[in-house]
């Protein structure tokens, strides 16, 4: 449970330019649809205005003149108007929305699938709920912004355009007069808009640190490792200050620049009371300058443009806030794929399964040490290879770069003479199959984490796949059978049996070239047994390499070769590696395993 960081490092800042228009490219393919939006947005605003001149005909000519007709029918006028607008309204906001939402799965989309491109090493050093947090967090939190904010900004710039036109057409004077104050909030709102994306980035951190200690903590492993450690108590501490952070960073989002929104507020709300000051002012002898009608229509053409002229005002603050989510995930789909498909990729016509390490080196990222150095091994097809040494020797490692887990840092590693960086990653996964030191069960059916590996296998291929695993007796005597579900991560299910259920998925993608790690924990001699059964049958016929944690396993492999810091220190087979008393000879030795010499 590390507090280590996200280990992502953030590229070259975007220029708020660059990023706006890449946020616009994401909405082009639905600029059809968003041209409606618009024409109807523009429409219902345009169609809105026509009330205030309504009333004003009423007020200064159908009232006083007591002309019923004509009445009526600016009262229907005003009626169908109302009916225009909020009909237009329904269209929009449907329209908007499913926009919206399908630029946020375009986005998703996007992210989740280069994030399946992404190598072995970016989730080694990041944290898990830090990268579900950019898909659901930092995505989730631009709907508001991508459906609403968008079009409300596009509704508010007609209606502020169209009212202030109409107002001036009414009476400039008391245009001008209503404006005074505008310079002044669009100064103010630039700072706060500052201060809101600040807010916005230390949020969106602090919701991927609670993800992540959410997702690490509450997993099986998370909770057998803090219930056997006794500290639940700690972390649910942990949890709850990270969740108080959280809390005052929540607070801080909501109320920062609401004083300055109120103050708008305030202005604005009063401007009504000042033009009926101002246009009381204006009179003399009991006559106003202005007519009732007029001034009533004003003030109400000064209502509608109330919230338009808050919210843009304030638009900004949001826009601001959720530049920082697009950055964010703009930055994810930036991170450079390290393990790339090659563009014209050699398809060799079958692979027989011959795998040839040359001058083999590999190093971590921001190690000292080569994990691996001047490693050089030929595996015949069909032959096998036991890889045997120390604890961190780089056994693992450098059975991964056969899969292109990791890429050799020099030298190389072909199979049937063909450079593994040249393979498609089709031809590559069909030819080499890897059961990993640790299985991965989905929660799902037995047969459907079987057909993980061949979703078109029939049940007589899995049945065939599981009984060479030697696993095909024992779920049959499962009262679900295949159907089985396995618990999250396969808990319901022993470690022997797991590892023979993640053979059989292997295997039943037949590849020539198998890599197995063996686990490390230690299975009773039965289990070991059964799973070394389900190993030799799958090999049959197969390259197959194994890293070896258990010696007694690897005697009969065609060549043993023992690693010592990254180097082959020793190569031959069991008994010639006996005889000749090395270090291969002391591991034997040393292991607990008895072994019959
Ligand atoms: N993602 C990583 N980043 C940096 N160093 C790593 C990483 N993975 C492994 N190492 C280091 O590389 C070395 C070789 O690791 P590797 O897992 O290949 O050893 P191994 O021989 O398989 O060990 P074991 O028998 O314990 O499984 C170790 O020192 C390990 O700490």
């Amino acid at each position: 449970m590390s507090s280590a960081g996200s280990g992502t490092t953030r590229p070259q800042a975007l220029t708020k330019d660059g990023q706006l228009r890449r946020i616009l490219r994401l909405f082009r393919p639905y600029r059809r649809k968003l041209l409606s939006v618009v024409l109807l947005v523009a429409g219902s605003s345009l169609v809105a205005l026509v009330n205030p001149f309504l009333i004003r005909e009423i007020m200064d000519t159908a009232l006083p003149q007591d002309r019923l007709g004509l009445l009526s029918l600016l009262s229907l006028g005003m009626i169908m108007v109302s009916v225009t607008t909020s009909s237009f309204n329904v269209w929009q906001t449907h329209l908007s929305a499913t926009v919206g939402q399908l630029v946020m799965h375009d986005l998703r989309t996007a992210v989740y699938s280069h994030l399946q491109r992404m190598s072995l090493a970016f989730f080694a050093r990041t944290r898990t709920g830090e990268v579900q947090s950019r898909i659901s967090n930092d995505i989730g939190g631009m709907q508001v912004t991508i459906t609403t904010t968008a079009t409300a900004l596009l509704s508010d710039v007609t209606v502020v355009i169209a009212a202030t036109t109409a107002m001036f057409l009414l009476d400039w004077r008391l245009t001008l007069a209503s404006m005074l104050m505008l310079p002044v909030f669009a100064l103010v709102s630039r700072r706060v808009g500052n201060q809101r994306r600040n807010i916005t980035r230390d949020r969106q951190r602090q919701l991927a640190e609670l993800s992540s200690t959410m997702q690490e903590s509450l997993s099986i492993s998370g909770i057998l490792l803090s219930h056997t450690m006794g500290r639940s108590h700690s972390l649910t501490d942990d949890f709850a200050r990270q969740s108080r952070k959280l809390t005052d960073v929540e607070v801080r989002v909501t109320t920062a620049g609401l004083w300055y929104q109120s103050t708008i507020w305030i202005v604005i709300a009063s401007m009504p009371a000042m033009i009926y000051w101002v246009a009381g002012l204006t009179s003399s002898n009991g006559h106003m300058a202005i007519s009732i009608g007029s001034l009533v229509a004003f003030t109400s053409l000064q209502q509608s443009l109330f919230r338009p002229a808050q919210r843009l005002l304030t638009v900004g603050i949001e826009i601001q806030g959720s530049l920082e989510l697009f950055g964010r995930i703009f930055e994810y789909l930036d991170l450079p794929v390290d393990i790339a498909e090659p563009e014209r990729p050699v398809e060799p016509a079958a692979l027989r399964g011959e795998v040839r390490m040359r001058g083999v080196g590999f190093s971590y990222a921001g190690t000292q040490r080569p994990t691996l150095a001047g490693v050089d091994v030929t595996v015949p097809a069909g032959r096998s290879l036991a890889i045997v040494g120390e604890t961190g020797s780089g056994k693992t490692t450098l059975s991964y770069l056969i899969p292109r887990l990791y890429d050799v840092t020099s030298g190389s590693v072909t199979i049937d003479g063909v450079d593994v960086r040249d393979l498609s990653f089709d031809t590559l996964t069909a030819a080499v199959g890897v059961v990993a030191q640790e299985t991965y069960l989905f929660h799902a059916t037995v047969a459907d984490n079987l057909r993980f590996a061949k979703p078109d296998a029939t049940d007589e291929e899995l049945f065939a796949a599981a009984r060479i695993a030697h696993i095909h007796d024992y779920l049959m005597l499962l009262p679900d059978g295949y159907d089985t579900v396995v618990g999250e991560r396969g808990y319901r299910f022993s470690g022997g049996e797991k590892q023979r259920l993640a053979i059989a998925r292997t295997i039943l993608r037949d590849p020539p070239i198998l890599v197995l790690d063996e686990a490390t924990s230690a299975l009773d001699t039965h289990t070991e047994q059964a799973v070394q059964k389900a190993i030799d049958a799958a090999s049959v016929g197969r390259t197959t390499i194994t890293v070896a944690h258990r010696l007694s396993t690897v005697r009969n492999a065609d060549e043993i070769i023992v690693l010592d810091r990254g180097r082959v220190q020793e190569r031959g087979t069991h008994d010639e590696l006996l005889l000749r008393g090395g270090h291969y000879a002391t591991l034997i030795n040393r292991d607990t395993e008895p072994v019959a010499v």
